[in-house]
């Protein structure tokens, strides 16, 4: 058995988390640059936590600019086992009301101005995004939901859209009707997949915040009444984080769907090709199966 420690990566409303016992904001410095901000880190319930504000706090940082893999090699390095992502999202569907959250359990990615990879010249790897999310983890994300009172909806496919900017009508209707997308937000992507090549386990809270463009009764997406649904959910979304240690539990068995054991035999690049300052840089996220931790 090993030991879990919950990451969480809090999205737009949610820049910190409260009740955990001897909480202090930690810098971690990663080969990537920057993390986002400090992290606060703690314990509740006797399990280890790490929070990391994914804006930065006082929201810094855009969807675009959000430092993705130093964000994923920072929980890494604090050795997380199961990242918790809670975000703000429309809503392609009438009964995934603003308020409601869904357990997202597929995306479609539409992000093209961003890192995508920890890999690449000098160490290339291809980890399985099929299932980019862990269902262990996100029936826990699930039940905490359900203890919490929300009106939580379970699976969901998320579209990550580049943004800043919102969606225009048409794209809203073709991503509901054609593409089948249930959600729309601008973070979660490339988070998932990095999480993965980090063999991290991830689960996503889309906390709905308003209907995007599509719906008749609702007109285009107005910042102000996400920000208004923004504190309520955010409060709902501290609820959830503070019962998860209770239904994961400190003890850690072996992720059923491999999440942990991603990189098993993704790494293509033969050990007397790969590049020594590549390899360094991935002694967090690859040490396990590059042999550097
Ligand atoms: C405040 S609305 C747009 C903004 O909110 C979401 O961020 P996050 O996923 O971090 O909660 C959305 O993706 C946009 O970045
Ligand atoms: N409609 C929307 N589109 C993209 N990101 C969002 N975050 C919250 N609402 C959103």
């Amino acid at each position: 058995m090993d030991k879990t420690v919950i990451g969480i990566i809090g999205g737009s409303g949610v820049y910190q988390i409260e009740g955990l016992e001897d909480a202090r904001w930690v810098e971690v410095e990663t080969p990537w640059g920057e993390p986002s901000d400090k992290v606060l880190t703690g314990t509740l319930d006797g399990v280890p936590m790490v929070f990391l504000p994914r804006h930065g706090r006082g929201h810094v940082h855009s969807p675009t600019t959000v430092p993705y893999r130093a964000n994923i090699d920072a929980m890494k390095r604090m050795g997380v086992t199961d990242i918790v992502s809670v975000s703000a999202c429309g809503s392609f569907r009438e009964e995934m009301a603003p308020g409601d959250f869904v357990i997202v359990d597929q995306f479609i990615d539409r992000t093209f101005a961003r890192e995508k990879s920890f890999f690449g010249t000098g160490c290339v790897a291809h980890v399985s995004v099929a299932h980019p999310t862990c269902p262990r983890l996100g029936k826990a994300c699930f039940d905490a939901a359900k203890v919490q009172g929300v009106t939580v909806h379970d699976g969901g496919t998320y579209l990550a859209m580049e943004g800043p900017q919102f969606s225009a009508a048409a794209e809203s209707k073709m991503y509901r009707e054609s593409w089948g997308a249930d959600v729309i937000g601008m973070t979660n992507m490339p988070e998932a997949k990095l999480a993965r090549e980090a063999e991290i386990c991830y689960a996503s809270v889309a906390m709905i915040t308003d209907y995007d463009s599509w719906h008749p009764d609702h007109g285009s997406v107005d910042i102000s009444d996400i920000i208004a649904t923004l504190g309520a959910n955010a409060d709902a979304a501290r609820g959830l984080v503070a019962r998860l240690p209770g239904l994961l539990g400190g003890a850690r068995a072996p992720c059923p769907h491999g999440c942990d054991r991603a990189l098993e035999y993704a790494i293509m690049t033969a050990p007397d090709h790969r590049h020594p300052d590549v390899v360094a840089r991935l002694d967090a996220v690859a040490g396990r199966v590059l042999g550097s931790t």
